[in-house]
């Protein structure tokens, strides 16, 4: 590939066009950064040119600054590395520049790219360009002007929540607000920028340096009115992390002080942030999201993926219905098959609810869900199945109709069609015995509701050929999921690492902890609810299936307790009937049940592993300890049996599939930020209280006893993680 470098070409009309170059994105790499500053240096001085256009080369004008020289700060500890763009660039030479300037955006422009062109005197957009300040999501603040110079193009409540939520608008919706000056057809970009530089330069066209307007900030008791509510809005919604808060501290010195002081507070602030350990763990979700679609011996020997266009979706629960609900909404044809015309109506209507649901909450225009319900048909039997190019089954997790399911598939379906299975925890190797597909057998793990969560777990076994994982890999890709690929295990990676998290809740439980302190714990370290709500959420039917599988799999580790059975024999299921720990009833979040106590002290007598028959008193930070130490045991498992193929793989998979806190960066780069040797010190004192269940790994004893990082994996040579891991701080924070 071409290094990154910025070009400049005047033409006759006296116009410099400078384009940065550094595909796929134009990341504002170092070299773009200087290539921009000798170029319009060189523009600047040079008398032919009398104003000039700034634009990025492949129909994107930029995604940002290089997130790559983010990852070296985080591993020199070096803020130096970036080099001040703000004032030396963005206000020094491209606003206060003697000739106009206009950005021609096109595809995208984000982060550093936006603050670029708000930098320059006009915009002109192409349509559909992506316009927006996601730096939030990195842990750190634009840092390049944007805090000042979106909230005066497009005011201050429209600004404010772009940036806090990260929310990128369209060009079009940039034109009515302020941001673009004009759209334009593609094709006319340049032209149309050209000559609008030409006019400014003849005063024809307003020279605008939006760091000195005010006029969409409002007076500055509105301002204020509006950054507290922001305020208060941001401790609710993101307490745990800085930067919501620093965002708007900066804002509000932009205002009192003026553009040019919220400028220079705003580049302190993010050279500070770019160093937390918010922004490295972010930073890492980041850069893990990217690794986990580089699948070697699958994505790296020139295979293409063969279209698939039709998908038979078998068993219309809710999974079946989630999961079709997911691919008509990306334009593939389901078939959706079910045992009988009651189930299969059932089916559909969960599906027509799924998408209505969209519509509901504005994630879908009518027309959209209209269209997206005509590439839906329900059948009966297979006679629709010869031509489609996929199935999934999606059916109770019972082993036996399973297996009778793919015997069938391989008659009714043609040879090249992928046989995949939802299953959660079933071995896929069994699923296929008895069938000779074993090559085009793959598991489709998706996370309830199918149709949200953004994870597709895609399973191999040692037969699944390239081409499958492939082809689902694409499906994956085009239906707006995260595809991870994991190996064959009981429970693959994500349910098989996080199959101790309601146990040891349990295990606490029935050491005399309280219920819901035990869910505020948790809740507080970031996970969107504790691990009893989420039992009454996914329903008690669930936990009681996957239990035995797992106590089958695993009998070494395997706490097993009462309480599930004695919550169902008192009438209670969950969400399901509105009663379990939680009292669930319409329009109010769900309120502790305090009539379930003498439940759990039943269970408490049942299982008797309180010391001396007494409550243990325990701190708040040792609940969290007790809860996902055993996870990470045995995510280490999982690390040693290569079931997945890096250790980034199992972070944006606990975070995409279990909700793990983003910012905390995925269940194995929070393990070593605590650090191996303190997991197995308690692991171990804790296996020689209370048994079994909390014996560390082998895995996690090696790497306590030598010092190294769980993230490195015996297949990989990664000696700069270790650095990293040297230099990573505790960052163990209870907030
Ligand atoms: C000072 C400033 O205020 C600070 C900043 O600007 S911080 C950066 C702000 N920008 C962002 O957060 C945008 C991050 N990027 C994205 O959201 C998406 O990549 C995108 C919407 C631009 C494109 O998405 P998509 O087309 O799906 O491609 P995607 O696979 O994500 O990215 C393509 C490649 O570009 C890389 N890339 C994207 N944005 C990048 C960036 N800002 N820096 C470095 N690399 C970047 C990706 O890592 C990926 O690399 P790979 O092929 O080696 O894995």
């Amino acid at each position: 590939m071409a290094p990154a470098r910025v070009t400049m070409e005047v033409g006759n009309d006296g116009v410099a066009i400078i384009t940065m170059i550094n595909p796929p994105v134009n990341a504002l790499a170092i070299p773009i950064i200087s290539g921009l500053q000798e170029t319009f240096g060189e523009a600047t001085r040079r008398d032919d040119v009398k104003a000039i256009v700034l634009t990025g080369k492949g129909g994107r004008f930029s995604g940002g600054f290089d997130i790559n020289v983010f990852q070296q700060v985080h591993m020199t500890g070096d803020a130096l590395l970036m080099p001040d763009v703000s004032v030396e660039l963005v206000v020094n030479v491209i606003e206060d520049s003697k000739k106009p300037v206009v950005a021609a955006v096109e595809g995208l422009a984000l982060g550093g790219g936006l603050e670029l062109a708000l930098g320059c005197h006009a915009r002109i957009a192409a349509p559909k360009t992506q316009l927006g300040l996601p730096e939030l999501t990195l842990g750190i603040i634009p840092g390049f002007g944007g805090t000042q110079r979106l909230p005066r193009l497009v005011g201050l409540s429209k600004g404010v929540e772009m940036m806090l939520l990260s929310k990128s608008i369209m060009s079009e919706e940039g034109r009515k607000l302020g941001l673009i000056d004009a759209i334009v057809a593609s094709e006319e970009l340049l032209k149309v920028s050209r000559q609008w530089a030409l006019d400014i330069a003849a005063m024809h066209k307003p020279w605008i340096r939006s760091l000195h307007k005010t006029d969409k900030i409002g007076s500055l008791s509105e301002a204020r009115e509006v950054l507290k509510i922001a305020r208060q809005q941001a401790k609710k919604t993101a307490p745990n992390m800085p930067q919501h808060q620093v965002c708007l501290d900066v804002i509000e010195e932009g205002i009192i002080h003026g553009g040019y002081s919220g400028v220079l507070k705003e580049a302190k602030a993010f050279k500070e942030l770019v160093l937390s350990d918010t922004s490295k763990a972010l930073v890492h979700v980041f850069f893990a999201q990217r690794a986990a679609s580089k699948v070697p011996n699958v994505t790296d020997i020139g295979l293409k993926p063969r279209g698939v266009k039709k998908v038979a979706v078998i068993g219309g629960g809710l999974m079946g219905s989630g999961i079709a609900t997911a691919l008509i909404l990306s334009n593939i044809y389901v078939v959706l098959k079910e045992i009988n015309s009651e189930y299969l109506l059932k089916g559909i209507k969960t599906i027509e609810a799924n998408v209505q649901g969209l519509v509901a909450r504005g994630k879908l225009t009518e027309d959209k869900a209209n269209k997206a319900l005509t590439m839906l048909k329900g059948v009966l039997d297979y006679s629709e199945f010869k031509n489609v190019d996929m199935v999934i089954e999606a059916v109770i997790e019972s082993i036996p109709l399973k297996q009778k399911i793919f015997s069938e598939l391989e008659k009714a379906c043609s040879p090249h069609c992928i046989l995949a299975t939802n299953t959660s925890t079933v071995d896929l190797n069994i699923i296929g015995a008895k069938t000779s597909s074993q090559d085009r057998i793959i598991g489709a793990h998706f996370f309830s509701p199918a149709h949200v969560m953004p994870l597709l777990e895609i399973v191999r076994t040692e037969k699944t050929s390239a081409q499958t994982i492939l082809d689902l890999m694409t499906v994956g890709k085009i239906i707006k999921k995260v595809s991870v690929v994991v190996g064959n295990c009981t429970g693959f990676a994500v349910n098989r690492a996080f199959f101790p998290y309601s146990q040891s809740a349990n295990f606490l439980v029935n050491l005399g902890v309280d219920v819901f302190r035990i869910d505020s714990v948790i809740r507080s370290f970031g996970f969107p609810i504790g691990p009893f709500e989420l039992l009454d959420v996914a329903g008690y039917g669930v936990a009681a299936a996957t239990r035995v599988v797992f106590a089958e799999a695993f009998p070494d580790r395997t706490f097993t307790n009462p309480l599930v059975d004695l919550l169902l024999k008192s009438g209670r299921n969950g969400k399901k009937n509105g009663k379990g720990l939680y009292i669930f009833e319409k329009g109010s979040k769900p309120r502790p049940d305090p009539s379930v106590l003498p439940i759990i002290e039943e269970s408490r007598r049942l299982t008797n592993v309180m010391p001396g028959g007494k409550p243990i008193s325990i701190t708040d930070r040792e609940i969290l300890e007790m809860i996902l130490f055993p996870v990470m045991n045995e995510s280490c498992r999982v690390l040693e049996e290569e079931i997945v193929v890096r250790a980034s793989d199992l972070d944006i998979a606990s975070v995409l599939g279990m909700s793990f806190p983003n910012y905390r960066g995925g269940i194995v780069f929070w393990a070593d930020a605590v650090g191996a040797k303190h997991i197995y010190t308690s692991l171990k004192k804790w296996s020689q209280t209370y048994g079994n269940f909390f014996k560390p790994s082998k895995f996690l004893e090696e790497r306590a006893m030598k010092g190294i990082p769980l993230v490195r994996l015996k297949t990989h040579n990664l000696s700069f993680l270790n650095f990293r891991f040297l230099k990573l701080k505790v960052y163990y924070l209870f907030c």
